[in-house]
């Protein structure tokens, strides 16, 4: 995939700013558009990164039940108005045939699909499907809380307001009780 083009970013910014009235060669903003450019180069650095390369660290281990990384923090772009969205990530699996990855590499995939312009329910789901492709398991279950600016900050403005969304796969899609477990240990 392209790597960010930051010169076209800062031209695209200059523009931006006359369009938006703004004079470019003002002293505070002149450099602005090279900050911006360095800011989506961070921000949108997953558009390089496979979410599902980060599952390649496997371990052999026979736990053939829950495991749950909550509170994983992240931050990512509404793909409709490029302003941030932003909250927490709940991932859960059950391992099969011994096939346990690291724990970070649970965070990584998240930050991986969050770092482009987005939907929630795309990060929700592109997590699950690259859990389910990789380590094969029993299930996977993710949950992804976030409050979106461009529902706070501009438009319908309603702070406050969280959007939940879930991925459920293999046994969780079945079996109640096994998302209950999640659920409960989630809100705990
Ligand atoms: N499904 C989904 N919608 C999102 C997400 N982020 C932002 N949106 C919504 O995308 C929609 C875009 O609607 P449009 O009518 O095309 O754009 P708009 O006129 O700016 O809409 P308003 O936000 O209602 O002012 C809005 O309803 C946003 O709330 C997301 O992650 N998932
Ligand atoms: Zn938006």
């Amino acid at each position: 995939m392209a790597e960010v083009n930051r010169a076209q970013i800062e031209e695209a910014v200059r523009l931006i700013l006359e369009a938006i009235g703004e004079d470019p060669n003002r002293e505070g903003v002149l450099d602005t558009p090279k900050r911006v450019a360095k800011m989506y180069e961070e921000v949108f650095s997953g558009l390089n990164e496979d979410p599902k390369q980060h599952f390649e660290t496997i371990f052999s281990e026979e736990h053939e039940e829950l495991v749950l990384v909550k509170d994983i923090p992240f931050y990512s772009m509404c793909e409709h108005h490029l302003v941030p969205f932003y909250g927490k990530a709940h991932v859960a699996y059950i391992p099969r045939n011994g096939r346990v990855t690291g724990l970070s590499k649970l965070a990584r995939a998240v930050e991986a699909v969050a770092k482009r312009p987005q939907l929630q329910e795309r990060i929700t789901s592109t997590v699950a499907d690259s859990m389910m492709e990789k380590l094969e398991p029993h299930g996977v279950m993710v949950v992804v809380e976030a409050e979106h600016m461009c529902m706070t900050m501009r438009g319908v403005k309603k702070p406050g307001s969280k959007t939940i969304t879930t991925a459920v796969r293999g046994v969780f899609a079945k079996d109640t009780n096994a998302r209950a477990e999640v659920l409960s240990l989630i809100k705990n």
